[in-house]
């Protein structure tokens, strides 16, 4: 089981979750953890915002090139900064008078980055998670990654939907939603970030948001392979309308509502990442099904992409949390992506096990 905490709060308390004193502290200065596509492009959304914000990077010439040419030279680099975003590779100088901390570094490193900045992050520090994934080992989602350095009652929120970094960058409409157990900071991180080209939808649901952002990354893999085998919108379409019930099992066999699963974070992100050029989890897919190797796509790219630890993530975890009879037929998009993965078949093969499985009713 991922999580101790109640991924579902009673109506009553998601109202208290909706009314409190949204924007009550606009225009405070952000630490954003994470110098990559994500973390460059909240620094850019809070900063047209007019907020300051400390970009925490781990690169001391990265930190040197954003201050001295108001550019990220690896990432977003056609985007300029304003004046109100500062690089640093100091944790004390970031987090000094800051008040509100974004998370941005992918999952398989939060843990050590996190631990890294903790003795700096106050204990009243709302803290906005923009990754998404599971960590390898531990089958954490980020909420209870960041419970398990910061304490679970530390006022936390998650962040997630279609979001492309590149996009949010250009100003190009975008919407999404924000999850938190903590009364009032899904609202308060909305009010702060909304704009007219950036709206934020609420949620009391943590795990379904989680979920639906971490696997949405797996089924991308797969629906690049859909495009690199050469299929069609037929199989396209199938591919990822089934892939989303497999997240909506996984999601509800963990404490989720089924809401969620068919908003933003789960049917919307999927769209956004199966159906659109953009996707580096769907690239990967892509590249896998023209018949590269899985070694070879990842050492050429400096881009993380996360469904590919998080697709051996999301079998364990399954195993974990679904004691029934022959999970890879219940499963069979989320187990056939990590035997692809590992090396165990090739897609061609994954795709004809999809297709002669048997026959059975639509659920
Ligand atoms: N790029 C996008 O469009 C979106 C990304 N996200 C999520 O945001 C998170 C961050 O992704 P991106 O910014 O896209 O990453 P990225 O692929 O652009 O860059 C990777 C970042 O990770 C950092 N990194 C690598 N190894 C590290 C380590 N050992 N410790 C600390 N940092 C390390 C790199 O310095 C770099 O800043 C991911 O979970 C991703 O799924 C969510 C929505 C959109
Ligand atoms: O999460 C994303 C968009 O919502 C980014 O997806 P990729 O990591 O596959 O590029």
């Amino acid at each position: 089981r991922v999580s101790t905490r109640p991924a579902v709060l009673s109506r009553a308390g998601s109202l208290i979750a909706m009314t409190r004193d949204p924007g009550a502290r606009e225009r405070g200065k952000f630490v954003v953890l994470g110098g990559g596509s994500f973390g460059c492009a909240m620094a850019l959304l809070l900063a047209r915002k007019g907020h300051r914000v400390d970009l925490l990077v781990r690169k001391p010439q990265v930190c040197d090139q954003i201050n001295e040419q108001r550019r990220n030279p690896l990432h977003l680099s056609e985007f300029e900064f304003p004046a109100l975003v500062r690089a640093t590779t100091d944790p004390a100088e970031a987090f000094a008078d800051a008040q509100y901390m974004c998370h941005a570094v992918p999952v398989q490193f939060s843990r050590a980055a996190l631990t890294e900045v903790k003795p700096h992050i106050a204990p009243d520090m709302p803290i906005l998670s923009l990754s998404k994934g599971i960590e390898q080992g531990s089958l954490s989602l980020m909420c209870d990654l960041l419970g398990n350095i910061v304490g679970d009652e530390h006022p936390m929120a998650f962040l997630s939907g279609p979001a492309f970094a590149r996009e949010i960058a250009a100003e190009l409409a975008t919407a999404v939603v924000i999850a938190s157990h903590t009364p009032g900071l899904a609202a308060e991180f909305g009010a702060i970030l909304s704009s007219d080209v950036f709206r934020c939808y609420y949620t009391p649901d943590v795990i379904g948001v989680e979920v639906g952002g971490a696997v949405k990354n797996v089924i991308a893999i797969a629906a690049g392979m859909c495009e690199g085998l050469g299929l069609g919108t037929n199989a396209m379409a199938a591919l990822v309308t089934r892939g989303c019930s497999e997240t909506r099992r996984l999601a509800l066999a963990l404490g989720a509502s089924a809401v969620t699963i068919g908003g933003l974070s789960g049917v919307g992100d999927t769209f956004g990442t199966c159906f659109g050029p953009l996707s580096r989890n769907r690239q990967v897919g892509v590249r896998l099904g023209q018949g590269e190797s899985l070694r070879e796509i990842l050492a050429s790219s400096n881009e993380v992409a996360e469904g590919v630890a998080t697709s051996l993530s999301v079998v364990e975890l399954i195993k974990q949390n679904d004691r029934s009879y022959r999970l890879d037929l219940k499963f069979p998009i989320l187990f056939g992506v990590a035997e692809i993965l590992q090396g165990k078949r090739t897609p061609r093969e994954g795709l004809l096990a999809l297709m002669t499985m048997p026959l059975r009713i639509e659920d």
